[in-house]
């Protein structure tokens, strides 16, 4: 075991239980590493909990939230997405902000799949920053990688 610690926040409001693929894609990605899990009820609950698992020791978090279709609900993610970013200045540690917007797609089972694969990929995203540094990604710059979706692919 390692002392790499990964917090994972989630959210009672989400439709997809999108911790625990992180949880499992992070597990798999990195055994060595250690994982907190911490779910709160919304997405406005997100900053705290990430900040307090920085607290705790974790090296890099990833927030799992799911926005509603309503004005208010986006607006409630704009204070969330501020608070997250907030977090990772006051704290200078990456906070990976997973969000699902409910009006993405009509299709609900299209909607689960773009959960399960934004979490995924990001997961993967922030044990490659956690564990390999600054540098890990930069192989992949300007290649159109997509969460959610196909690759857009590169233009150059
Ligand atoms: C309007 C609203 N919309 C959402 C949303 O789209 N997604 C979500 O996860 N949570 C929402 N919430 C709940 C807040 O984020 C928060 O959980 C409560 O205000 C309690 O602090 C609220 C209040």
């Amino acid at each position: 075991m390692t002392d790499r610690i990964y917090g994972v926040a989630d959210t009672t409001f989400s439709r997809v239980n999108m911790g625990e693929i992180a949880v499992k894609t992070i597990t798999k990605e990195d055994p060595e590493g250690k994982i907190i899990r911490y779910t709160v009820p919304g997405i406005k609950d997100l900053p705290v909990a990430a900040k307090k698992l920085i607290e705790e020791g974790c090296d890099g978090v990833i927030t799992l939230g799911w926005v509603g279709k309503t004005q208010l609900d986006k607006y409630s993610y704009l204070a969330a997405s501020i608070g997250l970013i907030t977090v990772q200045l006051m704290t200078s540690t990456h906070v990976i902000d997973v969000t699902i917007h409910e009006d993405e797609t009509e299709d609900e089972e299209r909607l689960r799949d773009i959960a399960i694969d934004r979490a995924k990929k990001h997961s993967i995203n922030l044990v490659k920053l956690v564990r390999d540094g600054r540098s890990a990604l930069t192989g992949l710059a300007g290649k159109g990688l997509r969460q959610g979706y196909e690759n857009a692919g590169q233009l150059d």
